[in-house]
């Protein structure tokens, strides 16, 4: 069980179709504690059949949707916020019973979530078009942006309120529709948005949450014509699976994709800053996030020191079930994570590599695992061409500026990269010269509403949040009016 003080913000229905309903064939699916494996819920087990209902209820509202000022828009989204953060605590652990993470970061991620609806309430209010210069003197060129339509937002367990706010906020705010298909693992985290949403007087139909067979639902956002825009995130392997699908509809495509972040740490870097960088960057929800540290590139000058250091720091850190006080390291969310940990750190080990500390499943058991670093890791391991997506930090080492660059390149990904270096002809010339969507300079937490979130190369397509991420749910429209 959660323990919450609003109990009505444990769901165990679907807002489909306007109303909070169960799945047609009355299946559900349970829903597990991240760190004791216990069942807490069960969520409806929906699929084609109700996403479709979804999708026509979702048609249907917008219509009104959109033609709703941009200031009643955001009056709702605003309304939505103050609800959110009167909720955190019970937001907060809803993400960590499900999720794993520890509570203090639960807490962080609610007012993350948050922060986008905040921020595109207001973008909703600037979004405008041009009058262009005409070609003729007896026409009139006029630019407008129009809301997409119907949108769908596939989502991961990792950040199970962000990576949802961070599509709803900007969807509603330009007035479209939006159906969201949660990841299994966090799907009540969903509904407790979309049950505040209701409370907020967003009118029905315009943020469905649905949870179910992901294949099926997702297929059905896919194929179906009415929905114009998926945003996804997620790995890249279901990126390209879902990029497919969504060919024959040709649908506006929002991907947010698996990273490979390199940290490169200078001889001249401030090793203390660098040290808090990479423990910020790298141990973060146990490694579990996009933008992690996954490869740390250390100057050969400094690389002692900083490998004795960052030992002592991650040490010091404490494992345990996320609901506890003082716990900073929460379970990996499966069985799967932890295998995947072990074949990479094997990997390593038997290559050469160097254990300097953790490098085995917790003493706790389950899919706990202990914090770890290793050393002397070269480009030929798993870990510089794999997402590890856990608590383990591996050391390279370098010599020479142009060598890292080529390391940290010699990756299909592009999501996020981070340098630490004092000197001010590095701190411009490196991250130019790095193919990355994001660049961290001095520091290892780059991410909030402001700046536009996002990867290239096979990290993924567009951005989200910042002054871009609405764009991302409007179509552009040219009228040409002939006065003559
Ligand atoms: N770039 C970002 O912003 C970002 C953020 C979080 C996670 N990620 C990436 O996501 C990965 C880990 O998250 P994950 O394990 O949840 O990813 P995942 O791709 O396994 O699942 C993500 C979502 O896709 C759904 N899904 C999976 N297969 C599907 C299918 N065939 N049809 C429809 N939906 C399907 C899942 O149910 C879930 O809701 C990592 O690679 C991480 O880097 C990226
Ligand atoms: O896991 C990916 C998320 O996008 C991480 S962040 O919270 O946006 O940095």
């Amino acid at each position: 069980m959660i323990n919450l003080n609003n109990t009505d913000l444990l769901l165990d229905s679907c807002p489909v179709g306007g109303e909070w309903s169960h799945a047609q064939s009355g299946k559900t699916m349970s829903v597990v504690n991240a760190a004791t494996g216990q069942k807490i819920a069960e969520v409806p087990l929906m699929g084609q059949a109700e996403t479709q209902q979804a999708i026509a209820a979702a048609e249907m509202a917008q219509k009104a949707w959109k033609m709703q000022t941009a200031a009643s828009r955001a009056k709702i989204l605003h309304r939505w916020v103050s609800l959110i953060q009167e909720n955190t605590e019970d937001l907060a652990r809803l993400i960590t019973s499900e999720g794993g993470k520890p509570l203090a970061e639960a807490r962080g991620e609610v007012n993350y979530a948050a922060s986008f609806i905040s921020w595109f309430a207001e973008e909703a209010k600037r979004v405008d078009g041009v009058l262009l210069q005409p070609t003729n003197p007896d026409q009139r060129f006029i630019v407008s942006k129009q809301p997409v339509g119907v949108c769908a937002a596939i989502t991961p367990w990792n950040f199970p309120a962000a990576m949802i706010t961070r599509k709803v906020a900007p969807a509603l705010a330009a007035g479209c529709a939006i159906i969201v298909k949660p990841a299994e693992q966090t799907p009540l985290t969903a509904l407790a948005l979309a049950k505040l949403a209701e409370l907020a007087g967003l009118p029905k139909a315009l943020l469905q949450v649905i949870t179910g067979d992901a294949k099926e639902i997702g297929g059905e956002l896919c194929r179906n014509a009415t929905v114009r825009k998926l945003s996804f995130t997620g790995s890249t392997e279901t990126g390209r699976l879902l990029m497919a699908q969504c060919a024959p509809t040709i649908k506006k495509l929002s991907l947010e994709l698996g990273g490979n972040a390199p940290v490169i740490v200078f001889d001249d870097a401030d090793l203390g800053l660098a040290v808090k960088g990479i423990m910020a960057s790298k141990f973060r929800n146990s490694g579990q996030t996009c933008v992690c540290a996954n490869r740390i590139y250390v100057q050969s000058g400094i690389y002692q020191k900083l490998c004795d250091e960052l030992v002592k720091a991650v040490e010091a850190l404490k494992v345990g079930n996320g609901m506890d006080d003082g716990v900073t390291q929460g379970p990996l969310i499966n069985a799967k994570a932890i295998e995947k940990v072990e074949l990479h750190l094997n990997d390593a080990l038997q290559k050469g590599a160097t254990l300097l500390t953790g490098g085995h499943k917790h003493p706790l058991g389950g899919n706990y695992f202990a914090p770890t670093v290793v050393a002397n890791i070269t480009q030929e391991m798993r870990f510089a061409r794999e997402e590890t997506f856990g608590p383990v930090a591996a050391l390279f080492k370098f010599d020479r500026d142009d060598e890292v660059v080529n390391y940290a390149n010699d990756t299909e990904f592009g999501l996020a990269a981070y340098i630490f270096t004092q000197d001010a002809k590095r701190q411009w010339q490196i991250p130019e010269a790095l193919e990355y969507g994001m660049v961290g300079v001095n520091t290892g937490l780059i991410s909030n509403e402001v700046a536009p979130f996002g990867g290239i190369k096979q990290s993924g397509l567009g951005r989200e949040g910042s002054r871009f991420g609405i764009d991302e749910y409007l179509e552009m429209k040219y009228v040409c009016v002939n006065l003559a």
